[in-house]
């Protein structure tokens, strides 16, 4: 197995990686590419740790030989937020780094599956299919944008809430990766109930989470620590999908006739990716005028990712 993070001497990319070397299968590759001159040492860095996952680090000249072979492909390339930004503010910066970066896999590793962290996840994610379909290489069932990170704060925030083993927690979320697009289902979390009064606050604290982290790190960026932890454990659902296993996990995937053209599903994963895209179920009152008020957002925010590529 060959996993590639680009963006790997980043903060996410760090912990990612430092999660990735710890948790791979034993024999895999992980390949650290950056334009950051510092990307060979993270890899040396990481390559003291004893576990069977080799680690190769490639400068900004190096993106081919960094992804060829690839498996999975993990992106957390680009510019983080500072308070009082939305996230839609950095698609001017990103949107070009993601082209290129989706160029670069149509090149090297065209069958990769591919996860999106970069911001904005709304519209990234349609820069890369539409750089995948210009080139006659796209798949819908190996393109993801990771919105782990909202599944595991919810996850974390419910257990807080209802004092229960978090371990135990499951908690769907669906939509976008900003704001109201991010739609956690309150009303399907099994064991536990909300009154009307939990559901109206802690819907918003999920939605503005990340916000909640730029705030606290006072222009030092935004969530990484728990953005590498998410991002590994899509990595690893990828990775026994990838196996043979079956595994269900959330992420905003390309749907034909859903509520959006990209709407975060549970799906099924498997050898090729999304082995099926399953439906989330019965929503709330409460949850669905949340999903209609917000969908005109998230269409825009796709459409922008669209334009980029399609101009
Ligand atoms: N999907 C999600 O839930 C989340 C997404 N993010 C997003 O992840 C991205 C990265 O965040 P951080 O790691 O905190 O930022 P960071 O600034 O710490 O790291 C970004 C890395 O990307 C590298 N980079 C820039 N241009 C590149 C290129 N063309 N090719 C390869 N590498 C390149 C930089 O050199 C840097 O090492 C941001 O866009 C942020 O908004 C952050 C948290 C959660
Ligand atoms: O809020 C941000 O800019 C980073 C992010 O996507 C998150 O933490 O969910």
């Amino acid at each position: 197995m060959k996993v590639a993070v680009l963006g790997a001497a980043g903060g996410i990319g760090q912990a990612l990686s430092l999660l990735l070397k710890t948790s791979l299968p034993a024999g895999s590759e992980l390949s650290l590419y950056d334009v950051a001159p510092v990307v060979p040492g993270v890899a040396v860095d990481l390559s003291h740790i004893p576990t069977d996952v080799k680690v190769a680090g490639f400068g900004v000249d190096s993106l081919g030989d960094a992804l060829t072979g690839a498996d999975i492909v993990l992106i957390p390339a680009g510019m983080p937020r500072k308070p009082g930004m939305d996230r839609a503010d950095l698609f001017n910066v990103n949107a070009g780094i993601i082209k290129t970066l989706a160029e670069g896999i149509v090149a090297n590793c065209p069958k990769a599956l591919v996860g999106i962290i970069t911001n904005p996840v709304n519209g990234t994610v349609p820069i890369v299919a539409e750089v995948f379909k210009k080139a006659g290489t796209y798949d819908a069932a190996r393109v993801f944008g990771i919105t782990t990170l909202d599944v595991i704060r919810s996850e974390a925030f419910v257990a807080e809430l209802k004092g229960v083993d978090v371990a135990t927690v499951k908690v769907p979320v669906i939509g976008g990766h900003s704001g109201t697009t991010i739609l956690p289902l309150l009303s399907q979390v099994e064991g536990v109930t909300f009154t009307e009064e939990e559901v109206a606050a802690l819907t918003p604290r999920i939605q503005n989470a990340g916000t909640e982290v730029v705030n606290a790190k006072a222009g030092g960026g935004s969530a990484t620590l728990s953005m590498g932890a998410a991002a590994a454990r899509f990595c690893m659902s990828l990775v026994k999908g990838l196996q043979g296993e079956e595994v269900v996990d959330y992420a905003y995937v390309a749907v034909e006739n859903g509520d959006a053209p990209y709407f975060a599903h549970p799906i099924r994963l498997g050898k090729n990716g999304v082995a099926e895209i399953l439906s989330y179920g019965q929503l709330s009152a409460f949850e669905e005028k949340a999903k209609n008020d917000m969908l005109a957002t998230l269409k825009a925010d796709i459409q922008e990712g669209i334009d980029f590529i399609q101009g």
